[in-house]
């Protein structure tokens, strides 16, 4: 098998009892421990429902700039509301990115004790003003999206040979991240180290990946080549992250991908699904633990240029 070999999962194989829940689940080992992607079809979320969150972001981003400046993260210190294009390098070798993006993240509720840290992971969400259904469409897909990576890491870990509640209590308050990509056309300036956004691996377990059906997404195989991964409408790309690649001691593969762009503009919704703050991610047997929160700061300040502390 090749290691750009990218299952195709039925959702509705995954559940306990189903006929093709073997197979399912070894399709799953096979695309954690090998290509680190695979697509997942028939889950809750319909395609009727992520159009109308691509309707919204694709109104949002073709907004005049006054009215996204208005809820620029440059000017706070977290990464809630709008990144204009160039606010993040995720490959230290190419040039910043050439997309925007709009994040949301997981807000705790009052009264909560994590809050008193004023961790930035539970930042408070910026809304763009005069977009009635905005919020309330990305709030409902991210709980649901939310909901469906819980349900994908749960058949995963039963899927290696874990107990099948392994990964529970571990994203009660997940630093988990919706965000828009928005890709314009690639512009007429871009060189070789521009991209989309150039090579990286995910900073955190599992990113459900949907996007509006224009190709763009290219996913590493072990020999160096790229290859298009593209999914049907309603149907998600899926890929592991570096969190969930340590946790495991490499069993789980966090591969690079990439966005070259095209003349087509591309909306592209990564639900990025990471844990609490505070859970251990560290490897099997390891004697010091490595925090969850940790490890995404530390990406966050690599990659983000308002938060790099060296700047
Ligand atoms: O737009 C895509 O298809 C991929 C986006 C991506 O890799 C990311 O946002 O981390
Ligand atoms: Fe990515």
């Amino acid at each position: 098998m090749r290691a750009t070999d990218i299952p195709e999962i039925d959702a509705r194989d995954l559940v306990p009892g189903a006929p093709g829940r073997a197979a399912a689940l070894a399709d799953l080992a096979r695309a954690a421990r090998v290509s680190g992607f695979f697509t997942v079809h028939s889950t809750a979320i319909d395609a009727e429902e992520i159009a109308g969150v691509l309707v919204e972001l694709r109104a949002f981003f073709h907004a005049p700039e006054a009215e996204k400046s208005r809820i620029d993260m440059a000017a706070t210190g977290s990464n809630r509301g709008w990144g204009a294009p160039l606010g993040e390098r995720v490959d230290p070798g190419s040039n910043p990115d050439y997309k925007e993006v709009f994040d949301m993240g997981f807000e705790l509720a009052p009264g909560d004790p994590l809050a008193a840290r004023g961790l930035r992971y539970y930042a408070p969400n910026r809304w763009p003003e005069g977009r009635p259904r905005f919020r309330a469409t990305l709030e409902r897909y991210y709980a649901r999206t939310m909901g469906v990576s819980m349900t994908l890491l749960r058949a995963l870990a039963e899927a290696l040979g874990a107990p099948r509640d392994h990964f529970d209590g571990r994203f009660d308050r997940p630093m988990a991240l919706l965000r828009g990509n928005f890709y314009p056309a690639r512009p007429p300036w871009a060189g070789e180290r521009d991209f989309g956004i150039a090579p990286h691996t995910d900073y955190g377990c599992l990113t459900l990946l949907a996007g509006d059906g224009v190709p763009g997404l290219e996913v590493q195989g072990r020999a160096g080549d790229w290859r298009p991964v593209t999914s049907r409408p309603g149907a998600f790309v899926v890929n592991f992250g570096e969190m969930l690649e340590i946790w495991t001691a490499g069993e789980v593969r966090a591969t690079p991908h990439r966005v070259i762009g095209s003349e087509a503009e591309r909306i592209s919704l990564p639900l990025f699904f990471n844990p609490d703050y505070d859970t251990d991610i560290s490897p099997p047997g390891s004697v010091t633990p490595r925090l969850a929160g940790e490890h995404l700061s530390r990406r966050f300040d690599e990659t983000y240029l308002h938060l790099d502390p060296t700047a």
